[in-house]
């Protein structure tokens, strides 16, 4: 089965791709479904999550403060390595499971592995390809701000958690720029689709 890493800046658009390309039948592996499932109320990842960061990471409706443990992790380098040494083994374990079941249960051709950290956590040796899903800097503080409600020192310590976009282009394959509107996003999508399909077709 042909693996596509699909991967982008925080709020540069990888939902709004992954919908497009799932309304055409993509199968789609997405990780921040996984990382919410890996400290799931009960999990042994939210227990953890707890010892290590203490009783305010959970709310009192026992699901884990996502904007408390946020708000200290990508402040906090050191602390934001102890949270993915937590919940990254799960991820893994998921990936690899679900990849399995996609390929073998649903005989899928190929799927798409939707990873905001692809190549920080060098996933791209994984995939057989990587598309980065690009907006330039300006417009993913402005669309990250509007969308999470964030302060621009907010905003900025989130990106800056990531490999600066720009590096990100270096690595990719294939580059959706989702600057402009989101039909002219679709426009780019369907070309990549079809010119993977034809690569997929050439194996
Ligand atoms: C820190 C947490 C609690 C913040 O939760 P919140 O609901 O605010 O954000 P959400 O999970 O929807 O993620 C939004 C985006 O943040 C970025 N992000 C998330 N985790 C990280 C990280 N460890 N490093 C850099 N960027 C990250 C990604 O671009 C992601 O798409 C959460 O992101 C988390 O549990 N992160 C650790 C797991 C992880 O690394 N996930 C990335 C998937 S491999
Ligand atoms: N082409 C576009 N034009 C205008 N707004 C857009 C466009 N594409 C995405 N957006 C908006 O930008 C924000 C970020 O998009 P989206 O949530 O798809 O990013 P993401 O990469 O999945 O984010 P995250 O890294 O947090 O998972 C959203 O509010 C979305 O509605």
């Amino acid at each position: 089965m042909y693996r596509i890493g699909l991967t982008g800046g925080i709020a540069s658009g990888k939902s709004t791709v992954v919908a497009i390309l799932k309304s055409w039948g993509a199968a789609v592996i997405d990780c921040d479904i996984l990382a919410r499932q890996a400290a799931a109320p009960g999990s042994d990842g939210l227990i953890a999550v707890r010892q290590a960061f203490g009783p305010q990471a959970l709310l009192a409706d026992g699901t884990m403060d996502r904007a408390y443990i946020g708000s200290i992790v990508f402040q906090e380098p050191s602390r934001k390595k102890e949270l993915e040494d937590i919940l990254f083994p799960f991820i893994h374990r998921q990936i690899a499971d679900e990849t399995r079941r996609i390929e073998k249960i649903e005989k899928r051709l190929f799927l798409f592995l939707d990873m905001p950290l692809l190549f920080e956590v060098k996933y791209h040796s994984y995939v057989d390809e990587a598309w980065l899903v690009y907006v330039d800097p300006e417009t993913q503080l402005r669309r990250l701000m509007a969308r999470n409600n964030f302060t621009e020192r907010e905003a900025l310590a989130r990106i800056q958690a990531q490999l600066p976009i720009d590096e990100k282009r270096s690595l990719a394959q294939v580059i959706i720029d989702n600057a402009g509107s989101l039909e002219n996003t679709k426009e780019q999508v369907r070309l990549q689709w079809d010119l993977l399909m034809s690569r997929i077709r050439n194996l």
